[in-house]
C-alpha cells in the first residue's frame, strides 16, 4: 500500500511548494519562449508571397506547422506540469501535457510528455510494484501558481491489501471527482488509473472493444487513447487521420475541449448524422422508423431500388431524330444491354457508359441497315469505319441521350433515396421482404435527412459509384474548407500577436500580415498546394480511409451504421467503447459479438472497465435494481467512492408534479456551489416540463441542443447519454421506462448521470 503523506508540517509544505514553484515557473518561461518563437516564425512565413510553385507549397506546409504549434502551445497553459516522479536513484522527472527539452544544454527533458514510455510509472507504480519509483507527487496549479501537492511514498514494507489498493493518486483522484462540473468534460491526464492506462496505451492494430458500466471512464479513455496514438504513431496517423464518432452534437460539444487541452487538434469528431459529406441530417422521425432503417435488410432494399432504376420499357420506344428519321428501341434490346452491363458488376453510375455503348450499337445497326442496304440484295455497303461514325453521331443526339437518361439515369445517392421514399410503388418493388406497415413507415415526402438516412446514403453511394459530378462536389467542399482553414490560420496569427509581434507594429509603420494577405488569397495559395489538415480533407471525402476509428457509445449503432464505419476503416484499426446495458436505440447493439461478426468474425479483443468514477455507491445501488430488470446476470461497476448522501425518492399527486419539479429544481440548484443540475424527463414531456423549469429558473437550458454550461439543463435520456451533472433529478421514471422497448436501459442511463446527488420525482 502506498502511504499518503501530506508533507508533514505547514512550513515544510510551504518550502516544498516554493521549490516546486521555481521549477514550474521555469517551465512556463520555456513555454512562453517556444510560443514566441513559433508565433514569430508564423508571422515571417505569412509575410512571404510569390516564388515558385514548389517554394509556395513548402511555405504553406510551414505555415500550417507553425499555426499548429502556436495553437498547441497555448492550449497546454492550464496544468502544464502536474506530476513528479522521484526514482530510487533520487533523480526527479517532471510529467506534463507536453515534452519540453533543455535546448540550450544537453537536450535533457525538463518536462516529460505524459505519453512518453518513461512517464508511464507515474500511472502504474504501486507500493507492491513500484517500478523504480520512490515517490509520486501530484502538483496542483492554478494560473501558473503551485497551490498544493500530494505525495505517495511507494514503500513495499507498507504494502497491504486494502480496498483502494488499485487506486493510484487517490487524493488527487478524489479531488477531481468531487470538483464541480462545468458543462464541459475535463481531461483525466493527471489521474489515469491502471486499468485505464492499459487500454489507452494498447497497440494500434486490430479491433478493441472497451466494455464498461456508467462512469467507468470509457469516454475519457477513448479520448486519451486518441491523444496517445497520435503521439506514438504520429507519422502513420497524421496522413490517414483519426475519426471519433459520438452519439449526438450535444455530446460532441461536451467533449470538445479534452483533446485540445492535450495539445491534439487533429482528431475529426463527428456524429453519425454528419458522416455523409454535404448532408446535415437534422430531420426527425419516429424511433421505430429509425430502427427499421438501421436493419441490415436495407442493403437488399437499396440494391433492389437501384436495379429498379435500370428500366426496361414494356413497349418499344420510338426515338424521333431531327432528320425525321425514327428509330425503334425494342424492350428486348434494352433488356439484353442491361443484363450484359449488370454482369460486369460495375456500380450503377459507372456502368452507364457501357450501357450507352450497348444501346447505341443496336440503334446504329438499325441506321446502317437502312442506309447501307445494297439495292441489289448483296452485303451491306457500309464499312466498319462508316458504322463507327454513325455510332459517334447517334451518341450525341439529344433525343437518344434523353432516352438513355430515362432508361439508366445517372443518380446521386440523395436522388435515389428521395425518389424511393417519396413513391409507395417504388418502395413496394424494392422492399417485398418488408411488411405493409414497414413499407408504409418508409414512405415520406422529400425535404431533409434524418440521422438514420445517413448510412443509407452511404450504402447508396457505394451502389451507385462516384461519377464526375460527385468528384466535383467534393472539390467544392474542399475549397470551402480551405477558405475556412485560411481564416483559422489568420485567427491564430492574430491571437499570437499579443505574445510577441506587437512591438513591431508600433506606430503603424509596418504592415500587418492581414494587410498583405486575406483569407481568400491565402486559401488560393493553399489550393495550389492542396494544403489542408488531414482531418479537414477527411471530413470532405466520403471515401476517406482513416488510420484509426474510435466509436463512443457504440452500443447505439445500427447494423447499417456499422457498415458505414467499417468502410471508413479498411485497416480495422478501431477502438469501440460502450456499454451494452445502456443501449437505447432500437436498432442498437445488444451484443458486441453480433455487431462485429460480419466484419472481423471473432478477431476482436475485449477490455473491461470495472470501477465507476462518476457514480457514488449510494446512487449505484439504486441503479443496480434497474440493471437487474435489464438482465439479472448483469452487475453494475464498483463505485470508487461514497458520498454519504442517499438519493431521495418522492411520489406526488399528478396535478402537483410540475410545481414540485420546479420547486425541487430551484432547491437543488441553490444547493450547488459551482456545479450543474441535470433534470432528466420523459421525451414526451420535455417541452412542457422544460418550459416550466425555464420560466421559474431563467438560467435553465432546454431544447434540441441545450447549452450544457448553463447551471440547470432539462433534457431527455437520449440527450443525456454520455453526460454528467453534479446533481440529477429524474422525473417520472415509470414513464421513461414505458416510452421505449429499451426503457429500462434508458432509466439506467438517467439514474447514473450524477456525480453527487440524485433525486427521483414520481407521480
Ligand atoms: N482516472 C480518472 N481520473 C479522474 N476522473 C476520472 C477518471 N476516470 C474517469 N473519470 C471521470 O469520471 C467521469 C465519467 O467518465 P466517462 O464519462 O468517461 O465515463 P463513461 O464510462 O463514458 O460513462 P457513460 O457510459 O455513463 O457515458 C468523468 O467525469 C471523468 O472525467
Amino acid at each position: 500500500m502506498s502511504t499518503h503523506s501530506d508533507v508533514s508540517g505547514d512550513l515544510r509544505q510551504d518550502d516544498e511548494i516554493g521549490r516546486e514553484q521555481e521549477y514550474v515557473s521555469m517551465l512556463y518561461d520555456r513555454l512562453d519562449g517556444l510560443r514566441e518563437q513559433a508565433a514569430r516564425r508564423l508571422d515571417e512565413e505569412l509575410r512571404h508571397t510569390g516564388g515558385t510553385q514548389q517554394a509556395r507549397s513548402q511555405r504553406d506546409a510551414t505555415v500550417a506547422m507553425y499555426a499548429d504549434q502556436v495553437e498547441q502551445l497555448s492550449a497546454v497553459e492550464a496544468g502544464l506540469c502536474f506530476g513528479r516522479l522521484d526514482g530510487d536513484d533520487d533523480a526527479a522527472r517532471y510529467i506534463g501535457r507536453i515534452g519540453i527539452f533543455d535546448t540550450a544544454g544537453d537536450y535533457d527533458p525538463l518536462l516529460m510528455d505524459w505519453r512518453a514510455p518513461a512517464a508511464r510509472p507515474f500511472y502504474l507504480a504501486t507500493a507492491a510494484n513500484p517500478q523504480g519509483v520512490r515517490r509520486r507527487r501530484h502538483l496542483r496549479t492554478r494560473d501558473r501558481k503551485v497551490t498544493g501537492l500530494n505525495d505517495e511514498v511507494l514503500d513495499i514494507t507498507a504494502a497491504s491489501p486494502t480496498a483502494h489498493e488499485e487506486v493510484t493518486g487517490e487524493a488527487s483522484l478524489l479531488a477531481a471527482l468531487n470538483a464541480g462540473r462545468t458543462g464541459r468534460m475535463r481531461d483525466i491526464v493527471e489521474t489515469i488509473q491502471v486499468e485505464q492506462d492499459r487500454i489507452i496505451r494498447a497497440d494500434l492494430p486490430g479491433v478493441m472493444v472497451v466494455q464498461g458500466g456508467p462512469g467507468t471512464g470509457k469516454t475519457a479513455v477513448a479520448l486519451h487513447r486518441a491523444a496517445y496514438l497520435l503521439y506514438t504513431h504520429r507519422q502513420q496517423l497524421s496522413t490517414r487521420g483519426v475519426l471519433l464518432v459520438g452519439p449526438n452534437a450535444t455530446f460532441l460539444r461536451y467533449i470538445s475541449q479534452v483533446l485540445p487541452a492535450l495539445a491534439e487538434t487533429g482528431v475529426l469528431l463527428r456524429t453519425q448524422a454528419d458522416l455523409f459529406p454535404g448532408v446535415h441530417a437534422r430531420r426527425a422521425e419516429p424511433a421505430t422508423t429509425a430502427a427499421l432503417k438501421g436493419r441490415a435488410v436495407l442493403t437488399e432494399v437499396l440494391a433492389a431500388a437501384v436495379r429498379d432504376r435500370q428500366w426496361v420499357p414494356a413497349e418499344p420506344i420510338e426515338i424521333e431524330l431531327p432528320q425525321r428519321e425514327v428509330l425503334t428501341l425494342h424492350p428486348a434490346t434494352v433488356r439484353e444491354a442491361r443484363d450484359r452491363v449488370r454482369r460486369t458488376g460495375r456500380p450503377h453510375n459507372l456502368a452507364r457508359a457501357q450501357f450507352d455503348i450497348e444501346v447505341v450499337h443496336a440503334l446504329a445497326d438499325q441506321v446502317a441497315e437502312r442506309i447501307g442496304a445494297d439495292p441489289l440484295g448483296g452485303d451491306n455497303l457500309l464499312s466498319e469505319a462508316d458504322r463507327a461514325e454513325i455510332r459517334r453521331e447517334l451518341r450525341e443526339e439529344p433525343e437518344i441521350v434523353a432516352a438513355l437518361d430515362e432508361l439508366w439515369p445517372v443518380l446521386t445517392p440523395q436522388r435515389l433515396l428521395a425518389d424511393l421514399f417519396a413513391a409507395p410503388e417504388r418502395i413496394a418493388t424494392a422492399a417485398p421482404m418488408l411488411t405493409d406497415d414497414e413499407r408504409a413507415a418508409l414512405h415520406r415526402e422529400p425535404g431533409g435527412w434524418t440521422p438514420a438516412d445517413v448510412p443509407l446514403l452511404d450504402e447508396a453511394a457505394e451502389l451507385l459509384g462516384e461519377d464526375e459530378r460527385a468528384a466535383a462536389a467534393r472539390r467544392e467542399r474542399i475549397r470551402a474548407m480551405e477558405r475556412e482553414y485560411a481564416e483559422g490560420v489568420l485567427e491564430i496569427w492574430r491571437g499570437s500577436r499579443s505574445i510577441d509581434v506587437e512591438d513591431e507594429a508600433d506606430g503603424g509603420e509596418i504592415l500587418g500580415v492581414t494587410d498583405l494577405i486575406d483569407a481568400a488569397r491565402l486559401s488560393e495559395r493553399q489550393e495550389e498546394s492542396d494544403r489542408l489538415t488531414t482531418a479537414q480533407r477527411a471530413a470532405a471525402d466520403r471515401t476517406w480511409a482513416f488510420g484509426h476509428v474510435i466509436v463512443d457509445e457504440a452500443q447505439e449503432l445500427s447494423p447499417m451504421a456499422w457498415r458505414l464505419l467499417m468502410r471508413r476503416c479498411p485497416s480495422r484499426s478501431m477502438t469501440i467503447v460502450g456499454d451494452v446495458a445502456q443501449t437505447g436505440a432500437l436498432a442498437g447493439t445488444p451484443s458486441w459479438a453480433e455487431a462485429l461478426a460480419p466484419y472481423v468474425a471473432d478477431r476482436w479483443r475485449l477490455e473491461e472497465l470495472t470501477v465507476s468514477y462518476r457514480t457514488p455507491a449510494e446512487i449505484m445501488a439504486v441503479a443496480a435494481d434497474v440493471l437487474a430488470e435489464i438482465d439479472p446476470a448483469l452487475r453494475p461497476p464498483r463505485s470508487v467512492r461514497a458520498t454519504g448522501v442517499p438519493p431521495w425518492d418522492r411520489t406526488v399527486p399528478a396535478d402537483r408534479l410540475v410545481a414540485e419539479l420546479v420547486e425541487a429544481s430551484a432547491r437543488e440548484a441553490a444547493g450547488l456551489a459551482d456545479g450543474r443540475l441535470g433534470v432528466i424527463v420523459p421525451t414526451g414531456r420535455v417541452a412542457e416540463l422544460g418550459a416550466a423549469v425555464v420560466a421559474a429558473l431563467p438560467e435553465a437550458a432546454v431544447g434540441e441542443q441545450p447549452e450544457l454550461a448553463n447551471r440547470v439543463v432539462v433534457l431527455t435520456t437520449e440527450q443525456a447519454k454520455g453526460l454528467e451533472f453534479d446533481s440529477v433529478l429524474v422525473v417520472e421514471p415509470e414513464r421513461i421506462v414505458a416510452e421505449s422497448p429499451r426503457g429500462h436501459s434508458d432509466l439506467y442511463v438517467a439514474l447514473t448521470r450524477a456525480t453527487q446527488r440524485l433525486g427521483i420525482l414520481r407521480r
